[in-house]
Formats: C-alpha cells, structure tokens, sequence
C-alpha cells in the first residue's frame, strides 16, 4: 500500500495521471468508477485532459461500485445519472460501455449476479476510483460487511444516511435505505486501487484503512490484503496517521518513473 498525502488538486493529478498511463497503454481498459465528492476533482482533470489535449476514453470499458435501490430512473442521485453528469458527459466514453448495478431491476438478486457476470465477462476492473466513508465503508459495505462479498443487497448506516443526505436536500430520511454494492470481495479482484480521501472527517477511517487491523468493522482494510494499493490523502485525512513522516519520506524518495 502505497499512501501519499498531498493538496486535493495535486492528489486528482496524480489519479488522473494514472488512468492517463492505463488509457495509453491499454485503450480498452475497464475502469471502475466511484461517485461522491471524493473522485469530483479527478474528473474535472481528466475532462479537462480530454478537451485540451484528447485523452481518449472511446475504447474504454467502465462500471460503477454501487447504486442506490429504488430511486426513479430520471432520479439526479441515481449514481449512473451522477457519473454521467459527473464524467461521461465529459467525455467520449461511450455511455452503452458504462455500466452500473440495477437498482430498479424486479429480481434484485438477480441483477446483483448479472453484474457480477458482466464485470467477468469484461476481463475485470483495471484501475478501480474509490472514495471512503466516515464509517470505513468502500462502495456501500457498510461495517460488518464479509471480506469476501460480492456484489449483493446492503443495508445503509444512520451514518451513512445523514452523510449523503447533502445530496437529498439536507434529508436523511430522503436517502434510501439499501443499496446494491460490489463487494469487497469483487473491488479487491480489481488490478489497481487508487483510494482517495480529504478533509478531516475522514482522518479516523482513514488511520483504520492504512494503519488498523484488518476487520470488518472498518471494511476498507480489506484493501491491506490487496497487492497493488494506492491511498490518496490530503493532510486533514492523514491527520491521524502515526507513521504520516515515514509515508512522505518515502514519496519524496520515489523514482519520478515509477508512477502509481
Ligand atoms: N457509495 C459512496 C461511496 O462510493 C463513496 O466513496 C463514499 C464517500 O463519499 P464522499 O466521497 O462523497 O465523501 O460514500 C458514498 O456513500
């Protein structure tokens, strides 16, 4: 796990560089895409990479981490209507080629199985955006979530709730209460993880993530177990991490060809 503790703007360069390394070399990647504020400044660079300089995301496969059940197609939170304002509007990613669980299908269940059929089918994820949650949650596994999951019906925190509920009107009862989710089982089958935290609201799931035991009461230190991690933190979100020095010196020290 690599962990890196700069500006956000510097910490969405650094992202963006590395779907930009992905997208050249592999212009049929599979991205995996997150939504919530956390990955915003991302997608502003990489729109801006397309307009001034054609960073090409034609060829490109991508599928999002999660989805609310039961929010109307035409819902502004559905989170394939966020990505699409949010990335894909912004660039020539072919909207068919980005895919999300259906949180409006009759069989839930069904759909969660056919999500995961789809992601296989593609090859996997190449490079999976991830945020996280106050909770420790990754997509929506919420604490107590199995390491090992799949995608499948989760249950929203109060937390959780109250947090998005700045995308509800400021209601959390507005949030819905379940969700469909990839699992922490299906994020870790990703190659690349690039998890990026700001702000000090995160600082205490962020010490659990880099510097907690692995458990599932913070599910995101599943991504200790992961070969190929790289953490994104602004200074507030490192705020409690104890060995914070030794992760800046080791960036410092990093070969600049070495990427991400
Ligand atoms: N389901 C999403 C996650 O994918 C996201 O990473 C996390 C943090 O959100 P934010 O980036 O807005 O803080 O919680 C949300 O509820």
């Amino acid at each position: 796990m690599e962990v890196v503790i700069a500006a956000p703007d510097e910490l969405a360069r650094l992202a963006a560089d590395a779907v930009e390394r992905l997208l050249v070399a592999r212009p049929d990647a599979v991205l995996g895409l997150a939504t919530g504020s956390s990955p915003q400044l991302v997608y502003d660079e990489l729109a801006r990479r397309h307009a001034e300089r054609g960073l090409s995301f034609a060829g490109a496969r991508a599928f999002l981490l999660d989805e609310y059940v039961g929010l109307p197609a035409d819902h502004p939170q559905r989170y394939r209507n966020v990505i699409g304002a949010d990335l894909v509007s912004r660039v020539d990613l072919p909207p068919g080629a980005v895919h999300g669980p259906d949180g409006l299908a009759v069989d839930l269940e069904a759909a969660c199985a056919a999500y995961e059929a789809a992601i296989a089918r593609a090859g996997g994820v190449d490079l999976q955006l991830l945020g996280i949650g106050t909770d420790g949650h990754v997509a929506f596994n919420e604490p107590g979530s199995s390491l090992a999951s799949r995608t499948r019906i989760k249950t929203l925190t109060r937390q959780t709730r109250q947090d998005n509920a700045r995308f509800f009107g400021d209601d959390a009862d507005a949030v819905p209460r379940r969700c469909l989710t990839q699992g922490l089982g299906t994020i870790s089958a990703a190659r690349h993880l690039v998890l990026l935290a700001t702000g000090v609201g995160k600082a205490q799931a962020v010490r659990q993530l880099v510097e907690g035991p692995v458990s599932a009461r913070w599910p995101a230190t599943v991504l200790q177990l992961h070969p190929h991690v790289t953490v994104l933190v602004d200074e507030q979100a490192a705020s409690l991490l104890e060995l914070a020095d030794h992760y800046r010196e080791t960036y410092a020290d990093k070969p600049p060809w070495q990427g991400l």
